[in-house]
């Protein structure tokens, strides 16, 4: 059976990797607008026409194609900010928690979540729901990204040419903080300190950690046995050995680009007092468009990994 699925906003950066991993499979049939992609009535006709829709587009933009669909039949999963705590919608990481893959495949909205919420909620969640963090912990999450984390605007801006390195999200308030918390069942907003580099793609999330100062100072290895559990049946998300991580001297944000794969790190000091927590994502691939095409998947009944690598 094909399914037919419509990208709103297919020229954009998310919509077009999208489109590129769905053009390449035959069980699927995209409805492609091309030039009439702004026309808001052909945009009304795809949206309600289709068996999925997937919307790359703006908040606002996201929340005006939401409004126009009237068929209730149509499946949705929002790639914006606009519905990732809503308590409507699902959110679309199957590997956050047992049973999130079937909440995905039974959902009708699906909010994708956030390249640097894919990496933060992977390293923290499971941590505070083993109680190795308390919920009440003040949390830090440093992160550098890839400039095509910014869309169509931010790539021409650093193709023409822009500094190496911007700290940037100074006012403490970016968008991503209400999902990064909510997510993992933290209650104290999220410190967030994001960076963008000059290199197209790629991504590193850290999470410093003083071990001396938790409850009961787990190990490095508690800590990385937590991780270790609550991914060892996932496809997507890999936890690197102790051992694997110890002779690493750096990670290459770019190390997993073109992947739906997030790979998490748990580097310990030699005493056990510290660690830094790192994933490695691609922002365009399990921070954006593989993890919409793997949400796409379970709600269609197809293999979740289906034209995934
Ligand atoms: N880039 C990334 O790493 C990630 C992005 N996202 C989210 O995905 C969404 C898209 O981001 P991204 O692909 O980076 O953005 P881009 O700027 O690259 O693309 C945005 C797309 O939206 C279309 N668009 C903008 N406004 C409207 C409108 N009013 N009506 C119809 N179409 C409109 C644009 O159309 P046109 O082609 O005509 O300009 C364009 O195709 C955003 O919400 C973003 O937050 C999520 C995770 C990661
Ligand atoms: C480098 C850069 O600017 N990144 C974007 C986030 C990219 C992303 O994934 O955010 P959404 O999922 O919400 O689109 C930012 O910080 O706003």
């Amino acid at each position: 059976m094909t399914h037919t699925i419509f990208i709103d906003g297919e020229a954009g950066t998310t919509g077009l990797e999208i489109r590129e991993r769905l053009e390449a499979r035959g069980d699927l049939e995209l409805i492609l607008l091309g030039d009439r992609r702004r026309d808001v009535e052909a945009r009304r006709e795809a949206l309600n026409g289709a068996d999925a829709v997937i919307l790359c587009l703006p908040d606002d933009a996201a929340k005006e194609a939401v409004a126009m669909i009237e068929n209730p039949s149509v499946r949705v999963i929002d790639a914006s900010t606009a519905y990732r705590v809503d308590p409507a919608w699902t959110y679309g990481f199957a590997e956050m928690a047992p049973g999130q893959r079937e909440t995905i495949a039974a959902a009708t909205r699906v909010s994708n979540p956030g390249c640097y919420p894919t990496g933060f909620i992977g390293l923290v969640r499971p941590l505070v729901s083993a109680g190795i963090i308390p919920a009440g912990w003040p949390v830090t999450v440093n992160a550098v990204s890839g400039y095509s984390g910014g869309g169509k605007a931010m790539i021409a801006e650093f193709e023409a040419g822009a500094e190496p390195y911007r700290a940037y999200g100074l006012s403490l308030k970016h968008k991503h903080v209400p999902e990064m918390t909510r997510h993992t069942g933290l209650e104290r907003p999220v410190l967030f300190a994001p960076a963008v580099g000059a290199y197209r793609q790629g991504m590193l999330v850290e999470v410093p950690l003083h071990l001396g100062a938790l409850p009961g100072s787990p190990s490095v290895e508690v800590v990385h046995g937590a991780l270790v559990e609550a991914y060892a049946d996932a496809r997507f998300v890999e936890v690197a050995s102790l051992e694997e991580t110890e002779v690493l001297t750096g990670i290459d944000p770019e190390g997993l680009n073109g992947t739906n794969s997030m790979r998490l790190h748990v580097f310990g000091d030699r005493a056990g007092e510290q660690v830094r927590l790192v994933a490695l994502l691609d922002n365009l691939g399990k921070g954006a468009s593989g993890a919409a095409v793997q949400n796409l998947n379970l709600m269609l009944g197809l293999d979740e990994g289906a034209g995934l690598s």
